[in-house]
């Protein structure tokens, strides 16, 4: 069990990079350390994996042949610490001791005292290299799609912390030291707070949500009373706009663990809404809705600045299955609308067949569907495509911290 938070960050890189798990997957390893070190554990693996490549190329000079992979890793962590200003005496001791008490690589205890000492001697070893590049597989199809200047300019926005944005309950009043307020009406604040210790969040007078990802629900422009499906609801950032718009929502996942969260984050706002656990392929409604969300699940390729884990997983070979689950849950959905209702589909992917060719392909499916272009408050007008849906880029408000890749399109039938 890791004793420290470095430690633990070391063992989370291992998982990651040597098993092909997700962090959220290996959060547990977590549980016997202490809030803060807990919270530390995961900026400093994050930060790692953001860095890896620069890394990798800052330390090669200095290693004749590739370390077993957990001494990589504590080299790794070291050098982005290092480079981000932390003291080098406390980040070299204690990957040195951290070898040391490896039971198997000990005797490699030497080699990282050695190496680190020259990393640390280096004026600013990450100045001249640019960000870390997305893998190939996902990279290519954004250069086809965006252009190279755009993907470096994702990668710029990647390489950052992202900060923690707040959907404000309409009608709240809520003063938090620190934060921006932005376009959409999100308030912004910088990485790494801790949110439960904000004002306003026992009273539920917000909740956490991306302000890209706060976009889609004002799409709808529910009015109070509506008969609403969020589809795809877990974690609920959208089921909660939706009631606090006065929907009467209906919030469906297929995933227990994630509709906890829902549960609590409607019992901490005061919120309501009728939570089922479903999968929504066999699930039937008693009556049509009068519009309906659907969050459908993705490649979350848009998340990067928020999941650095996910390049070094997922390698691109699920996205085929996810595009034939996303039209068969759009194609459901579409049959729960009364006529004249509206349906908004969102996917947090930059990849056109989750988002611009998955609309289009629903398009000539149902003859009788139409594109209704929408602009939600805070959406730049530039950000609609040519049909009518909105494309949002990570390296949109790049310089006040960019947003979640996704892509929205609102249909009427
Ligand atoms: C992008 S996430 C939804 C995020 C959510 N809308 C929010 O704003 O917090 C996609 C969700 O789809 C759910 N999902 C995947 N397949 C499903 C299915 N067949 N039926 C119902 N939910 C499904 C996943 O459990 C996941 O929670």
């Amino acid at each position: 069990m890791a004793k420290t938070a470095r430690a633990a960050a070391v063992q989370m890189l291992d998982a990651v990079l040597g098993e092909g798990a997700l962090l959220s997957q290996v959060e547990g390893m977590l549980a016997h350390l202490a809030p803060a070190d807990r919270a530390r554990a995961q900026r400093l693996a994050m930060q790692a994996l953001r860095h890896l490549e620069q890394a990798d190329r800052v330390l090669k000079p200095f290693i004749r042949k590739a370390p077993p992979l957990t001494v990589l890793n504590t080299l790794r962590l070291a050098v982005v610490e290092l480079v981000g200003g932390e003291a080098a005496y406390g980040v070299v001791n204690e990957a040195v001791s951290l070898t040391r008490s490896d039971r198997h690589h000990g005797a490699l205890s030497g080699l990282v005292n050695a190496v680190l000492r020259k990393v640390a001697a280096l004026e600013a070893p990450f100045a001249k290299l640019p960000p870390q590049r997305m893998p190939y597989w996902l990279r290519k199809p954004l250069v086809d799609t965006y252009g190279r200047e755009v993907v470096s300019a994702i990668e710029a926005v990647q390489a950052q912390p992202a900060p923690v944005d707040l959907t404000l309950r309409p009608g709240r009043m809520v003063e938090i030291a620190g934060a921006t307020a932005l376009p959409g009406g999100s308030l912004r604040l910088p990485a790494g707070v801790q949110v439960s210790a904000l004002p306003g969040y026992d009273s539920g007078d917000w909740w956490v949500q991306d302000a890209a990802a706060a976009m889609a629900a004002p799409m709808l422009q529910v009015e109070p009373g509506e008969r609403v499906l969020d589809l795809c609801a877990a974690p609920g950032g959208k089921t909660l706009q939706l009631a606090a718009a006065g929907a009467q929502v209906t919030a469906l996942d297929v995933n227990e663990v994630r509709l906890h969260r829902l549960a609590e984050n409607l019992a901490r706002t005061g919120l309501e809404a009728e939570v089922i656990v479903a999968d929504a392929l066999d699930w039937v409604p008693d009556a049509p809705f009068d519009a309906i969300l659907l969050d459908a699940p993705c490649s979350a390729t848009g998340t990067i600045r928020r999941h650095p884990d996910l390049p070094f997983v997922k390698d691109g070979r699920e996205v085929e299955e996810l595009v034939a689950l996303q039209a068969a849950l759009l194609d459901r959905a579409l049959d729960w609308l009364r006529p004249g209702g509206r349906l908004v589909y969102c996917t947090c992917s930059l990849l056109p067949e989750e988002g611009e060719a998955q609309i289009a392909a629903a398009l000539s499916r149902h003859p009788d569907l139409r594109l209704d272009p929408v602009l939600p408050p805070g959406a730049d007008p530039a950000w609609q495509t040519p049909e009518g849906a909105l494309r949002l880029r990570p390296d949109y408000w790049a310089p006040q911290g960019g947003m979640d890749g996704f892509f929205m399109a609102r249909l009427t039938r």
